[in-house]
């Protein structure tokens, strides 16, 4: 099952309740929303008071990519603005075990990012731990990038190990996923993509939402 989740970042930010709404009419599955923190990456965005006034406009379920240091610090807030999965970066985690089991005490599920250069061994002993792997396939920090082609053997190795473990977990991909890619990186095993841009900039979002979902393997 193909899920798409439209990122926020490409949206226009004054009239986000109404950017909300459109995709969501529009079908998508999962609202995306990066929040930066200027220090992990070099950009900020969002933080915990706009996913809360945006959580009463849409019933889609909120995935938040936290690309922020010390996450531990921010989870709960999330949770409470009504994050229902929170993705921390690998790279931002000195302890990812105790951050996994951190977000999981909440109930909600926990996801882990890996940026393009972090091989898929950081989270080799966590996988079973986990709802979701984000792959970056752009480096964070801005929406807009092209997709790193590189990529692709990433997503068919993770999985590879998620099979061979057994397991049921998504791989969500983020950065630069368009209609003429999503039958690559599905081929290759990601199953939730994340796309910015291709929707909330395209002239027919609907048209746009169906190209992907019909491109996707
Ligand atoms: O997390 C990020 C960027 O750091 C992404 O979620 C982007 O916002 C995706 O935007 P597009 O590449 O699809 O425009
Ligand atoms: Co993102």
């Amino acid at each position: 099952m193909i899920k798409l989740a439209p990122s926020i970042l490409a949206a226009d930010f004054a009239n986000l309740a109404n950017e909300v709404k459109r995709v969501e009419e529009v079908g998508c599955d999962l609202l995306h929303i990066d929040v930066m923190d200027g220090h992990f990456v070099p950009n900020i965005t969002l933080g915990p008071p706009i996913v809360q006034s945006l959580k009463e406009k849409t019933k889609m379920p909120f995935d938040v990519h936290l690309m922020i240091e010390n996450p531990d610090q921010y989870i709960g807030d999330f949770v409470k603005a009504g994050a229902d999965i929170i993705s921390v970066h690998s790279e931002a985690c000195r302890h990812l075990h105790r951050t996994i089991q951190h977000i999981k005490s909440y109930g909600i599920k926990a996801a882990v990012a890996l940026n393009p250069a972090t091989p898929l061994t950081d989270i080799e002993y966590v996988l079973e731990d986990l709802d979701m792997v984000l792959i970056m396939t752009v480096n964070p920090g801005f929406g807009g990038q092209s997709f790193i082609p590189g990529m692709l053997n990433k997503i068919k190795e993770l999985r590879g190990m998620i099979n061979k473990k057994k397991l049921d977990l998504d791989i969500q991909v983020d950065g630069g996923i368009k209609p003429d890619n999503v039958g690559l990186v599905t081929e290759a095993g990601a199953n939730v993509l994340v796309a910015g841009s291709a929707v909330f900039n395209s002239v027919d979002m609907e048209a746009t939402v169906k190209e992907i979902r019909r491109n996707a393997k």
